[in-house]
């Protein structure tokens, strides 16, 4: 270990779990509700698949706990995903638990020397306090060739990100450091790489000539349950816009990486959303925040946000949040991308859709044609839906809409323990890297700061309703996106 010169440890080289070397995973903020409830069931199914033999496992906190109180919340979080094998018994049976202030410079050197082999850091930290670990570690030094995991958000905003990003360059190499977000663990999204590039009939529509629209959405019947300690501080914009849908954004609308290493998947994902900003330039025509109120879905009684236990009103977090943002490129510009997602909803929408342009001509004597051909990609349940005008039944020159439609399984990992596995690994290419995190506050920072003024108004909604009035994913015909010549008139 390095112990006094704030320099970043030698780069480690890539090291696949098949290497078997055995690592030590240590967790910080082991008694928190990310640990729990997400961190440890990847971990669970990712050492049941056999690809961590030796793996050592160190929970640290703040909370006076001991190794039995640890393994007992190892085994817990482990048995919601079944992973409660041999191997996942003999990694807890030797796991143990450290309480320390992770913000101490002595606390820290401590727990380093606890560590053995290739380390992991987990940062299940709020962000305020993982910043102060970070700097605590840059001033004591790591191991060479750890990595570092770190949790959404990164920073609040661009300032402190980069802040962020210059601190950890001091600690260990970028390649080390591992900006979590778990969707690019998810093998649906990932699926976007497949049917783009793997494909001769679509990537050769993908633009500005036949697409009239892109939405991507993540609505879900979910209410805030019991994160308010997270939630209320981040909001949907930040929880689920700035983070996980921009990423599936940036998937969409790359251009062909050459392979899928990290320096090129990356390069390609941060020029695009380099290119990408907000419709009109126009934090208030172009956003649109909502907050749910009391309701019902499917027979379950949701209480109003607000009353929620740990929730503070006067923050005017919101639950669902839309924003409609242009990929200034030449493939792409013109075509206004809608993002959203909310909590509460009436219903689970996970997908991206692809709305196509009506083909220029339709000969006359083909009746009928009512809606316009889709490409949508669903984010759970996994699946791929290509809606087509035939001349269906009946009368043969009368269209009809049919949706060809496949569905498929979940990946091998869930998404935390994909992520996971890059950074044992030491494969970066699903971890944001830091320039895009950036960047990503740099496309919603307009926003935040015109909700922020009240420029855009906090509305309710129903829990088990469609959410606000004046969503801006209106129908996909007869709605139109208000263009940036119109800012003036409203
Ligand atoms: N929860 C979620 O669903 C999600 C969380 N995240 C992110 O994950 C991170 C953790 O969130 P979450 O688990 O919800 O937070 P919690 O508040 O539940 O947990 C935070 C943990 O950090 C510990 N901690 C705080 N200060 C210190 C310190 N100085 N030294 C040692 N331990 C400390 C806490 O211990 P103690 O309780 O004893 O203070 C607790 O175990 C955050 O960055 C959040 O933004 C991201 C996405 C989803
Ligand atoms: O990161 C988050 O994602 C979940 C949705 O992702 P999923 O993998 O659980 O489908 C979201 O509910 C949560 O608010 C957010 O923090």
């Amino acid at each position: 270990m390095t112990t006094s010169a704030p320099i970043a440890s030698p780069a480690a080289p890539a090291m696949p779990t098949t290497t078997r070397i055995p690592q030590t995973l240590l967790v910080l903020g082991a008694s928190g509700d990310l640990t729990g409830r997400l961190l440890l069931p990847g971990l669970g199914r990712l050492v049941a698949s056999g690809a961590l033999p030796g793996l050592r496992l160190i929970g640290s906190g703040m909370d006076d706990w001991d190794d039995e109180r640890w393994r007992r919340r190892v085994t817990e979080s482990f048995a919601t995903v079944g992973a409660d094998g041999p191997r996942e018994t003999e990694l807890i049976g030797r796991s143990w638990y450290v309480p320390a202030d992770v913000t101490r410079e002595e606390d820290l050197r401590r727990l380093l020397g606890d560590c053995t082999g290739p380390l992991v850091i987990f940062f299940a930290l709020p962000p305020m306090v993982a910043a102060r670990s970070a700097a605590a570690l840059a001033r004591i030094g790591v191991p060479p060739g750890t990595r570092l995991m770190l949790e959404k958000p990164f920073g609040v905003d661009r300032i402190s990100a980069r802040s962020l990003n210059n601190l950890l360059a001091t600690l260990v190499p970028e390649e080390q450091v591992h900006r979590i977000d778990h969707f690019l663990g998810k093998s649906t999204v990932l699926n976007l790489l497949g049917l783009r590039f793997a494909n001769r009939i679509f990537e050769p529509v993908l633009n500005s000539t036949h697409v009239a629209c892109v939405d991507i959405v993540f609505d879900e019947t979910l209410g805030l349950e019991g994160r308010a300690g997270y939630y209320d501080g981040a909001g949907a914009l930040v929880d689920m816009v700035q983070s996980h849908l921009l990423q599936v954004l940036a998937l969409l609308t790359m251009e062909p990486p050459p392979s899928l290493e990290a320096r090129e998947l990356r390069g390609r994902l941060a020029q695009v959303l380099r290119a990408t900003r907000l419709w009109g330039d126009d934090p208030v025509m172009s956003s649109r925040r909502g907050r749910y109120t009391a309701g019902e879905i499917a027979g379950r009684r949701l209480p109003s946000y607000v009353d929620e236990p740990g929730v503070d009103p006067a923050r005017g977090t919101e639950t669902l949040a839309e924003l409609v943002l242009t990929v200034d490129t030449w493939r792409w510009a013109g075509v206004p991308f809608r993002l959203r997602s909310g909590k509460a909803m009436a219903g689970v929408r996970k997908e991206a859709v692809i709305t196509f342009k009506q083909p220029d001509r339709v000969p006359d004597g083909l009746t009928g044609y009512e809606r316009p051909d889709r490409l949508r990609i669903g984010f759970g349940p996994d699946r791929l839906g290509l809606d087509l005008n035939i001349n269906g039944p009946g009368n043969p020159f009368d269209l009809d809409q049919v949706d060809l439609l496949a569905e498929f399984g979940p990946g091998d990992l869930p998404a935390y323990g994909e992520v996971l596995r890059g950074a044992f690994d030491g494969d970066p290419t699903l971890s944001v890297r830091g320039d895009v995190a950036e960047e990503c506050w740099r496309i919603v920072e307009p926003v935040l700061a015109a909700w922020k003024a009240g420029a855009v108004p906090l509305r309710d909604y129903p829990a088990g309703s469609a959410g606000p009035a004046d969503s801006l994913l209106g129908p996909a015909s007869g709605w139109r996106l208000p263009r940036p010549a119109e800012r003036s008139s409203h």
